[in-house]
C-alpha cells in the first residue's frame, strides 16, 4: 500500500483502518499492513528579485532552514554566481564541497540544509567576471549536482532579470518560484518585472514576500516603517498572486546572518514569520 506524502499519524489511521475493515473477515487470521512510501520527486522553487539587497538570500537562507525543521530533506544553491553570500549564511566558509564521478557534493552545513555555493568553490573577495554561457555553466553544476535524497531544492537567483537569470530558468525550470521585495513602488514594480520574468518561462509564481516591512526599534521594541508598508501585499492582490508574508526590518535578523545562524534555526520569536512562509510554501508544493 503506497503511503506516500502522508504523515505518521495519517499512516498510523490509514493502518487501523485497514486492520479493521478485515478484521474477522472470513479465513483471515491475523492481519499485517506494509505500507510503502514511493520515493518523492524533487522539487525545486527558485526565490527571485527584482533588484540587490531587497534580502533575497536571507529569505532563501531561512526558508530552506524552517523547511528542513519541518521535517523536509533541504538543499540549497546559491545561484548568485556574482555576489555568493550563502556561504556566510549558512558558516561553511572556507569549506570545500567534494566530487565523485564528476558531480559535486554539497556541504552538510549545521542548520542541517546541504549546500552548494560558488563561494565555497572560488576564492573568496575575488570578482567574479564570468561571462554569461560560463555562468550558467557553473550554475549546471550546482544544481545537477549529487543532491541524493533531497527532496526540496531552493535555488538563491542573483537578482535582477537579466540574460543570466533568464537562461537559468529555461534551462532549469524550477517548479515554482517566489518573489521578493521590499515594501517601496520602485522595488514593486522591479517584482513585478522579476514576475514578468517567471511568467514569459512557464514558472509558476508560489506568491510575493515582503521583506523589511517594518522597523522594530531594539531599544523599545516599537515598530516604524520606513520603507512603508502593505506595497507588496496590495500589488499581489492586484496581479492576483498569492501574498505570502512580511518580514520585519529587525536588527537580529541581520545580526543572526551575519553569525551563520539564520534566525529561523533558533528559537527566537523573529523566526517564526519565515516559518509561517514555509507553511504556506508546504501547502502550495502539497497541492500541486
Ligand atoms: N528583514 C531584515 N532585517 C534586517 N536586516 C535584513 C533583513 N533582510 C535582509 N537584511 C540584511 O540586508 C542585507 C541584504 O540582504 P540580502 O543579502 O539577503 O539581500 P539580497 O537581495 O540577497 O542581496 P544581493 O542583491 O546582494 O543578492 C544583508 O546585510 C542582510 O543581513
Amino acid at each position: 500500500m503506497d503511503a506516500g506524502g502522508l504523515d505518521a499519524a495519517a499512516r498510523e489511521a490509514l493502518e487501523s483502518a485497514v486492520k479493521s475493515a478485515l478484521a474477522g473477515a472470513e479465513g483471515v487470521d491475523e492481519v499485517h499492513v506494509a505500507l510503502t512510501a514511493d520515493k518523492q520527486r524533487r522539487r525545486m522553487i527558485a526565490i527571485g528579485s527584482g533588484k540587490g539587497g531587497v534580502g533575497k538570500s536571507t529569505l532563501a537562507a531561512n526558508l530552506a532552514v524552517a523547511m528542513a525543521r519541518r521535517g523536509r530533506k533541504v538543499g540549497l544553491v546559491d545561484a548568485d554566481i556574482y555576489g555568493p553570500s550563502q556561504q556566510r549564511l549558512l558558516k561553511t566558509e572556507g569549506q570545500k564541497p567534494t566530487a565523485s564521478k564528476e558531480q559535486l557534493r554539497p556541504l552538510q552545513t549545521e542548520s542541517g540544509v546541504a549546500l552548494l555555493s560558488m563561494g565555497n568553490l572560488v576564492e573568496q573577495d575575488r570578482a567574479i567576471a564570468w561571462r554569461g554561457p560560463m555562468a550558467s555553466g557553473a550554475l549546471g553544476q550546482l544544481v545537477d549536482a549529487d543532491w541524493g535524497e533531497t527532496e526540496l531544492l531552493i535555488v538563491d537567483l542573483p537578482p535582477g532579470t537579466g540574460d543570466v537569470q533568464l537562461t537559468m530558468i529555461q534551462k532549469h525550470k524550477p517548479d515554482g518560484a517566489v518573489i521578493v521585495s521590499t515594501p517601496q513602488d520602485l522595488a514593486l514594480m522591479d517584482a513585478t518585472r522579476a514576475m514578468n520574468l517567471f511568467n514569459a518561462a512557464d514558472v509558476p509564481i508560489v506568491g510575493f514576500v515582503e521583506n523589511m516591512a517594518g522597523y522594530i526599534c531594539p531599544h523599545c521594541g516599537e515598530m516604524s516603517d520606513p520603507f512603508g508598508s502593505g506595497g507588496a501585499e496590495a500589488v499581489a492582490n492586484q496581479i492576483d498572486v498569492p501574498f505570502l508574508g512580511r518580514i520585519p526590518l529587525d536588527i537580529a535578523i541581520r545580526l543572526a546572518s551575519d553569525a551563520g545562524e539564520p534566525i529561523a534555526s533558533g528559537d527566537d520569536v523573529r523566526g517564526r514569520a519565515f516559518d509561517a512562509i514555509a507553511g504556506r510554501l508546504e501547502a502550495w508544493l502539497a497541492a500541486g
